[in-house]
C-alpha cells in the first residue's frame, strides 16, 4: 500500500507508474531522484560528480529491475583451481555453475519480450529502409571517431555476439510501389532459429554462437574446433602470415577465432591482436623458461583478453561517449575512485566503487546468470559507422611530424570486405591500411547514413564462405528486431525507467525527419521501430551513440567485468602471472599496443590522443582541474 501511494504521485510519468509499483521502498525513492532529473533534461549537464551519483543510481536501478535470466542453468560444479585459465568454449567461468556463458548458451534479456500486437511487416521494412535509413550522402562522425574505431566494435562484437540461425529461409519481398527505390526487390535469407527455454520470462529464446565472456574469442575460437584451427602448438603461439597479416587456408578465408563477415579492418585487428599474443608469450617464456607451449598459451590468452578489455573502456568507450563525467565513470570501472596510482600501489582494497570492479574478490551477476541480451544486440546495430569508401593514403612520402598523409585511391567498401579485401589488405600491407583507417571519419549514427553497399551485400556463414543470396541489410536489421521480440522505441524506453515520448517532436527536432515519421507511422509514436528511435534521438553532446543505448551500455559494460571471474577474482598474480599482469597494467590504450609493434607508427602520423579519434586532430587539452571537480562538458 505505501509503495501504491509512493508510486502514485502525480509526478511520475503515467506510463512509468507500474515499473514503479514493483519496487521496494529505497528504489522508488531512487527511482523518484533519476525520475526528477530525467524531467529537467539535466543528468548529463551535472558537474562530474553529480552525473556520476545519477549513474549510479540509475545502473543500480537496472541491476535490479532489467537482467531476465532466459534457460535453465543445468551446468556443474567444478574445481575453480584446477580451471585457471579461460576454456575454449566459455566454460568454468562462473564459480559454481561450469555452463553459464559458454557457446551456445541462450541470449538473456533486459525487459519483457515485445507486448505490442504489430506485426511483423507492419510497416513493411523495405518501407522503413527506404524512407528513414538508406544513406543519401555520407554524414561522417566529424574528428571524434575514426574507422577503425568502427572496426573495433565490430572486432568486439564477434568476441561477444551471434546468433544461431535456423535451416528455414524468409523471404522479405518489397511491395511492388517500392520496387524501383529498392537495391534488391526480393531477397531470402534464414531466420533466427527459436529454441523454447522452459523459463517464464520468455517461453522462447536464441541461442549465442559467440562465447559472451570478453575472452577474446574474436582472435582464439569460441570452441576446440575453432581453439584448435587457430594455434602453431609451440610456444602457446597463435598462427601469423610473415607479412604480419592473417594466415589465410587453401580457400583464402582468413585463419582466425572469427571470420563471418569479415573486411581488411576487421582482419587487420585480428592479426594485432595475434601480435599481442605472440609478445606476450616471448615475454612469458623469457621470464619464465618452463612454461610448456600449453601454459604459455593460456596465459598469453589471459593477458591478451584482459588488453582488449581495458582498451575498450578506458580507451574506445571514452571516445565513444565523450564528456569529462564518461572519462571518469569508465575510469572508475577499471580502476575505482580512488584511480590507477593508487590502485598500482596497494591493489584492489576498497570495493568496487573505490578500486574498481577489475580485481574484485568475488564475481557479481546480481542473482542473474551472466549472458549478453536481446537488447544489447539491438542497440549495437551500428552498420551505419561504415563508409562508401576506405579513402588510402600514401606513407611513402617524407611527410613529417603529424602530417596528415596524402590520399592516394577510394576503394570502394564492397571492395575490402571478404576474400578480395583480404588480397588488397595484402597488397597494401598493414601500416598502410592501419594509418588510412586512422585518417579517415567513420560514419556517424543517425537516420539516411545506412550504407548503400549493404543494401546488396554477399553475407558470409560461419566457416566465412560467400552466400549465394545477397541480403539488404538495413531491411533485415528491421525484421531481426521484430523477429526477435526486442520491444519497440517506446515500450524499450519504458522499460528502461526513461520518459517515453508522446509525439515526434520529443524525439527530435529536424522537422524533416519528422514529417519522413509521420509518412512512415502516421501519429502512432508506439510503432517505432527501435533501429529508427535510435537513430533519430537528439543525442548528448559529445556522444556518438544515443542515450537510449547508453542506458543498456551503462548497465552491460560494467557486467561483462564484474561478472568475469578472470577480472575479479582471479585478475591475480598467480592466475596471469606476475609479468602477465604486469603487462595488462602497463597498458592503457590501443596506441600502446600499435607502439609495441609498430615502431614510429603513432610518432609519424598521430596528433591526436587516441588512436580512436581522426590521427590528424588536436590532441586533448591539458586540464588543470581534477577531473572529479569539473563541471559537466563534453571533451570535443
Ligand atoms: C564490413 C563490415 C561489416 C559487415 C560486412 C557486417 C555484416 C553483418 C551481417 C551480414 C550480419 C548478420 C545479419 C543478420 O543475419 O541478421 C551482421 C550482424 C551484426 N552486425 Fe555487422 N557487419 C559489419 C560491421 C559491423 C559493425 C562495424 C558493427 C558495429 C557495432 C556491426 C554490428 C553488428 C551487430 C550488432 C549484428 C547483429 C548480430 C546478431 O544478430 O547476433 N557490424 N553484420
Amino acid at each position: 500500500m505505501a509503495f501504491f501511494s509512493l508510486s502514485s504521485f502525480s509526478f511520475v510519468h503515467p506510463q512509468l507508474r507500474c515499473i514503479v509499483a514493483k519496487m521496494s521502498l529505497l528504489d522508488t525513492l531512487l527511482f523518484y531522484v533519476i525520475h526528477l532529473v530525467d524531467k529537467l533534461g539535466l543528468w548529463h549537464r551535472l558537474p562530474v560528480l553529480g552525473g556520476l551519483v545519477y549513474l549510479g543510481i540509475r545502473r543500480h536501478l537496472h541491476q535490479r529491475y532489467n537482467l531476465l535470466h532466459v534457460g535453465g542453468t543445468t551446468g556443474k560444479k567444478y574445481d575453480t583451481n584446477e580451471v585457471s585459465y579461460r576454456t575454449a568454449d566459455g566454460k568454468c567461468n562462473h564459480p559454481i555453475d561450469d555452463s553459464v556463458g559458454s557457446y551456445g548458451t541462450f541470449f538473456g534479456r533486459n525487459m519483457l519480450p515485445a507486448t505490442s500486437a504489430y506485426e511483423l511487416l507492419d510497416p513493411h521494412p523495405t518501407f522503413v529502409a527506404n524512407k528513414l535509413l538508406g544513406r543519401k550522402k555520407f554524414i561522417d562522425s566529424g574528428k571524434q571517431f575514426n574507422v577503425i574505431a568502427c572496426s573495433w566494435i565490430q572486432f568486439m562484437i564477434h568476441d561477444w555476439i551471434d546468433h544461431m540461425e535456423d535451416t528455414q529461409q524468409v523471404e522479405i519481398k518489397a511491395p511492388e510501389e517500392l520496387e524501383d527505390g529498392c537495391p534488391l526487390k526480393s531477397f531470402k535469407f534464414f531466420e533466427t532459429k527459436k529454441v523454447s527455454t522452459g523459463s517464464s520470462c520468455s517461453e522462447i529464446g536464441f541461442v549465442n554462437t559467440r562465447t559472451p565472456w570478453w575472452d577474446g574469442s574474436v582472435i582464439y575460437g569460441n570452441n576446440e574446433d575453432g581453439m584448435r584451427r587457430v594455434r602453431t602448438f609451440k610456444d602457446g603461439k597463435l598462427k601469423i602470415a610473415g607479412d604480419g597479416l592473417l594466415e589465410h587456408d587453401e580457400k583464402g578465408i582468413p585463419i582466425s577465432g572469427d571470420v563471418r563477415n569479415y573486411w581488411a579492418g576487421f582482419s587487420l585487428l585480428q592479426a594485432l591482436f595475434v601480435k599481442e599474443h605472440n609478445a606476450v608469450c616471448d615475454m612469458l617464456k623469457e621470464y619464465y623458461p618452463d612454461l610448456d607451449d600449453e601454459k604459455l598459451y593460456r596465459y598469453a590468452r589471459l593477458v591478451t583478453s584482459a588488453v582488449i578489455a581495458k582498451i575498450h573502456t578506458i580507451d574506445w568507450t571514452v571516445e565513444l561517449l565523450k564528456t569529462d563525467t564518461l572519462l571518469a565513470g569508465m575510469r572508475i570501472s577499471w580502476y575505482g575512485f580512488l584511480g590507477k596510482k593508487i590502485k598500482d600501489l596497494f591493489g584492489h582494497f576498497a570495493g568496487p566503487l573505490l578500486s574498481g570492479l577489475v580485481g574484485l574478490r568475488k564475481p557479481r551477476d546480481h542473482g542473474v546468470p551472466y549472458s549478453l541480451t536481446e537488447e544489447f544486440v539491438s542497440v549495437y546495430r551500428m552498420h551505419s559507422l561504415l563508409p562508401d569508401k576506405l579513402v588510402l593514403r600514401d606513407i611513402k612520402g617524407t611527410t613529417s611530424g603529424f602530417e596528415c598523409a596524402p590520399v592516394i585511391q577510394e576503394v570502394p567498401m564492397v571492395e575490402m570486405v571478404g576474400k578480395e579485401g583480404e588480397k588488397r589488405l595484402s597488397r597494401l600491407g598493414m601500416e598502410q591500411v592501419l594509418v588510412s583507417m586512422g585518417h579517415q571519419a567513420c560514419g556517424a549514427l543517425t537516420l539516411w547514413n545506412y550504407p548503400s553497399w549493404m543494401r546488396n551485400l554477399v553475407t558470409h556463414d560461419v566457416n566465412g564462405e560467400d552466400r549465394s543470396d545477397p541480403v539488404d541489410m538495413a531491411v533485415m536489421e528491421i525484421y531481426r528486431d521484430r523477429e526477435r521480440g526486442v520491444a519497440r522505441y517506446n515500450e524499450f524506453r519504458r522499460n528502461l525507467m526513461m520518459i517515453p515520448i508522446s509525439k515526434w517532436e520529443e524525439l527530435t527536432d529536424d522537422e524533416e525527419v519528422i514529417q519522413a515519421l509521420y509518412e512512415v507511422y502516421g501519429n502512432d509514436v508506439e510503432k517505432l521501430d527501435l533501429q529508427i528511435g535510435l537513430h533519430a534521438e537528439k543525442k548528448i553532446k559529445g556522444f556518438a551513440i544515443s542515450e537510449t543505448a547508453f542506458f543498456i551500455f551503462l548497465l552491460i559494460a560494467s557486467r561483462r567485468l564484474e561478472a568475469d571471474r578472470f577480472f575479479t577474482t582471479n585478475f591475480n598474480s598467480q592466475t596471469y602471472t606476475q609479468k602477465g599482469l604486469e603487462w595488462v597494467n602497463k597498458t592503457e590504450t590501443l596506441k600502446d599496443v600499435l607502439d609495441r609493434h609498430f615502431h614510429g607508427l603513432t610518432k609519424k602520423w598521430m596528433r591526436c590522443s587516441s588512436a580512436f579519434s581522426v590521427w590528424d586532430s588536436e590532441p586533448n587539452k591539458t586540464n588543470y582541474m581534477p577531473l572529479y571537480l569539473r563541471p559537466a562538458a563534453p571533451r570535443i
